[in-house]
């Protein structure tokens, strides 16, 4: 199955996620085994995307949670009400939270468990920097973040975590889009390690490169920011990707 997705970061009210949603009514999506569409809306507008999407083979899912149940802390959202608003995946670990909110391997590690322990499924981001790059680290850092974030969690769990490969080099409006070959040479490595784990890959995705990308074979999904916040954009990146992968 392959994966397709957009997290839409601190971007869209209600209505204009009310409006994303309406488009895709007007496509045939694909729907599992053969693609798995998802997206990831701000907190604000879940309930809006999941009350709208009804009937549409497509998962929703949050950018961030607590690991603790319950309790004193101040602006966080359990996983238990992330399920209540029907959820299906949460996104950990992406190198925004790294860099900007701290997040560490650890918590990564306790938020995976915890949205395990509740059913859904962590969409668990990992990438090295630029400079982990220029030095030669790449595999050893994602390597290590991956293993540090599926740490305790047994191999039939592991099914239902999906790893996204988004290098920090080549996310967001300065990013520079990885190659394919770049692309091929990592996630050769993270599937020989973590088989079981679906493996997307993000970065500065587009309209111009998703077919190349999508074509690789150890690659098991998109995971798309900026040329996904349209619909009509993510709906290409869909159509492009799919038949990428149907002429192999
Ligand atoms: O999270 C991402 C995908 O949703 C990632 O940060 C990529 O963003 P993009 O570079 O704007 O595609």
């Amino acid at each position: 199955m392959f994966w397709i997705g957009t997290s839409w970061k601190m971007n869209k009210t209600r209505p204009e996620a009310a409006a994303f949603v309406e488009t895709l009514f007007s496509a045939a999506l694909p729907q599992p085994p053969e693609a798995q569409l998802f997206v990831v809306p701000p907190f604000t507008a879940i309930e809006t995307v999941k009350e709208r999407a009804a009937g549409l083979p497509l998962l929703i899912g949050a950018q961030n949670v607590h690991a603790a149940a319950s309790g004193a802390y101040t602006g966080e959202i359990s996983v238990a009400m992330l399920a209540e608003l029907g959820c299906d995946l949460v996104e950990i670990g992406h190198s925004e939270r790294r860099a900007l909110f701290g997040e560490t391997d650890a918590a990564v590690n306790a938020k995976a468990k915890a949205i395990l322990d509740k059913g859904l499924r962590p969409l668990i981001c990992i990438g090295e920097t630029a400079e982990e790059r220029d030095r030669g680290a790449a595999h050893q850092t994602v390597l290590r973040q991956a293993e540090l974030a599926l740490a305790g969690i047994p191999n039939a769990q592991r099914q239902a975590c999906l790893l996204a490969y988004e290098p920090v080099w080549a996310i967001g409006e300065g990013g520079r889009p990885a190659t394919p070959a770049a692309v091929a040479e990592v996630h050769h490595g993270l599937k020989t390690a973590f088989p079981e784990c679906p493996l997307l890959y993000g970065g500065s995705v587009s309209a111009e490169n998703c077919a190349a990308l999508a074509a690789l074979p150890d690659v098991d999904g998109l995971f798309i920011g900026r040329a996904a916040w349209q619909a009509e954009g993510f709906l290409d990146i869909v159509t492009q990707s799919l038949s990428a992968r149907s002429r192999q």
